[in-house]
């Protein structure tokens, strides 16, 4: 998220292990966002990839080898394709990671040149990524961690700082929606945290700061059915009919909880095949070799 360079703001200390939260169910269906954006009239594009090429740094190799993706307002796009076809190379292109560097196309996000923005300002304007591996953090706590953000992302808006109650009252509500315990917010972050929990982590992030754009890394991977019903669950509710999400998996029952409405197939550091969730079938019945090469 890159966002540790920003002023830090220690939330104020308290307890939260005192308090039990129920789990909070919020059953609204992902299509309900994706129909209010129908009714509100054409919608606008949020991100528009035009023959996006990156190589890595260290090495020099090309990975992205023109990639090409317009995403509107309010859509849930999936990303699949065989492993080491690019896709988390895309993703992090996007929010600008030290390992890759552009050479060529565009990108513009919210009509802006996202490629000139510092991978803080990316994260500011609205676009997060929850990572296929996230990292430990150590030194932070969670509260600490999410407050400064949180009230770093509120600065960029124009809106005041939340004050510790205002910030412990906020924090409670959204990790009752992950439905994680409150203790959580006390633990550095990612550190000790088992897979599904930091990838619970990672939709608590997600839930607290918003995005414009979302993208997520193989949330999927390492989860329990349960924990991939919660954090589904979580990201339904999250969603507003303006916002959009971006998901890179393996799996179809993401998919099937989270209804894409257009899933990418990516190739050889290219989108190769674009369509809806019919696809998946395919790839599931006949492999990417078949669907990639049906362009
Ligand atoms: N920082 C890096 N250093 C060296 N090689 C890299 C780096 N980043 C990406 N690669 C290589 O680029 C290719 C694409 O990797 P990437 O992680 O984008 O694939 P992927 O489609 O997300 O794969 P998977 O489905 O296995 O997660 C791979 O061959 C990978 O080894």
């Amino acid at each position: 998220m890159g966002l540790l360079s920003l002023t830090f703001h220690p939330s104020p200390a308290f307890n939260p292990s005192i308090f039990t939260l129920p789990p909070h169910r919020c059953h609204r269906p992902s299509s309900l966002a994706v129909r209010a954006t129908s009714a509100a009239g054409t919608p606008q594009p949020l991100l528009q990839v035009n023959d996006l090429r990156a190589k890595i740094l260290e090495s020099g190799v090309e990975i992205l080898h023109g990639v090409n993706l317009t995403v509107n307002e309010g859509e849930v796009h999936a990303i699949m394709g065989k492993n080491g076809s690019g896709k988390s190379t895309f993703a992090k292109v996007l929010v600008g990671h030290p390992d890759y560097e552009v050479t060529g196309g565009s990108v513009v996000f919210k009509g802006e040149n996202l490629l000139e923005m510092e991978p803080e300002e990316r994260s500011l304007a609205g676009l997060f990524m929850s990572f296929q591996s996230p990292v430990e953090i150590p030194g932070v706590s969670n509260d600490e961690f999410l407050v400064m953000a949180y009230n770093a992302r509120r600065r960029k808006l124009g809106l005041p700082e939340l004050g510790p109650l205002e910030c412990f009252s906020y924090l409670m509500e959204k990790l009752q929606l992950v439905n994680m315990k409150p203790d959580f917010l006390n633990r550095n972050v990612n550190e000790g945290f088992s897979g599904g929990e930091r990838k619970r982590n990672e939709i608590l992030q997600l839930a607290v700061l918003g995005a414009d754009l979302a993208i997520l890394d193989e949330i999927d991977s390492g989860l329990d059915v349960d924990a991939l019903r919660d954090v589904a669950n979580a990201v339904n509710c999250i969603r507003a009919p303006k916002n959009s999400l971006m998901m890179i998996t393996h799996y179809r029952r993401i998919l099937d909880l989270l209804n894409p409405t257009h899933v990418h197939v990516m190739d050889k550091g290219k989108i190769a095949r674009t369509g809806d969730i019919s696809i998946v079938e395919t790839i599931e019945t006949e492999g990417y070799e078949t669907v990639a090469a049906l362009t």
